[in-house]
């Protein structure tokens, strides 16, 4: 059995793409990311400072716009304009959850496609289901394919279970994970006998929000365990959707929560702004 170290693969990953940002800027390339964070929620804010931080570290141009909560949706999107028509921008990306106010569809489609480096853009979702190359993909579903591909195991015929169906991790990953070749199964709130579904799974995906809703008897023996919950308990403390304790001797590689997925995230959006940047590039030198 493994514990999966999103740390230490986030970190290979970040050294990689540091060099290849040091070779870009040799060309006169800075990759550049706007984030942009609506109202002050504790949780969305130490994200997005920690977006700023590594965007720093790897020598990438950013800017950290904060708008008040009660920001109207017009003014959110004028916002979002100035970064589509600014040069040294690659990427936009709006922090979520938003207000409730402000309607999160308007936000993403106002992004251009070519800088939404988050991925939920519905031209980025159709080229991804396409199979386009030039796609962008939704930074934890890469962040989870990235670390099943590094346990070596084989995905190719494989059965995926994807336990949770959000815009965001759920369906994405689904999706990615069939374009592996894998059969992929999503389950949610109305699937019935939820661990019939899970026990099936070679690769399971557990991507709920709620503590603990994966337990040991829910799990085959020699599964790859992906816990992409983030759950905060009474008494502060960080929980995953899986039972880690009583999963991790059955699995054969399982993520921890704290440090499993929830660090691959910021690495993949910065993999994500230095691909816009390249192919923003690429598109200026053809016209
Ligand atoms: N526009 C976006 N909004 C949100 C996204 C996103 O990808 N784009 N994802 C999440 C939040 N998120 C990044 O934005 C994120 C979540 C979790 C982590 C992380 O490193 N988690 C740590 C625990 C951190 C803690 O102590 O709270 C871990 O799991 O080890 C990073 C980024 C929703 N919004």
């Amino acid at each position: 059995m493994t514990v999966l170290d999103g740390k230490q693969i986030a970190k290979e990953i970040r050294e990689q793409l540091a060099r290849e940002i040091q070779e870009l800027k040799l060309e006169g390339n800075v990759p550049g990311l706007a984030v942009i964070l609506v109202g002050d929620h504790p949780a969305s804010r130490s994200y997005v400072l920690a977006k700023e931080r590594t965007c720093k570290e790897l020598g990438m141009h950013s800017v950290l716009t904060e708008l008040p909560e009660s920001i109207s949706e017009n003014d959110l999107l004028d916002c979002i304009q100035s970064f589509n028509n600014d040069e040294q921008i690659d990427g936009i990306l709006v922090q979520l959850p938003l207000p409730s106010h402000i309607s999160e569809s308007k936000v993403i489609e106002t992004i251009l496609p070519e800088k939404d480096v988050d991925g939920f853009h519905p031209i980025n979702i159709g080229r991804m289901h396409a199979g386009d190359e030039h796609a962008f993909i939704p930074c934890t579903p890469l962040g989870i394919l990235e670390m099943v591909k590094q346990t070596g195991e084989e995905i190719s015929g494989k059965h995926v279970v994807v336990v949770g169906r959000s815009n965001l991790v759920g369906k994405p990953a689904g999706q990615l994970f069939l374009q592996e070749n894998a059969t992929v199964t999503f389950c949610h709130s109305r699937t019935k006998n939820l661990a019939e579904q899970t026990l099936q799974a070679d690769i399971l995906i557990a991507a709920v929000g709620k503590p603990n809703i994966i337990t040991e008897a829910m799990v085959s023996p020699g599964a790859v365990v992906i816990d992409v919950g983030v759950n905060r308990l009474e008494n502060g403390k960080l929980c995953g959707d899986v039972d880690f304790e009583a999963v991790k001797p059955k699995a054969k590689h399982i993520t921890p929560v704290p440090g499993g997925v929830g660090p691959m995230t910021i690495t993949m959006l910065m993999n994500n702004t230095v691909l816009a940047s390249k192919w923003r590039k690429k598109t200026k030198e053809v016209h």
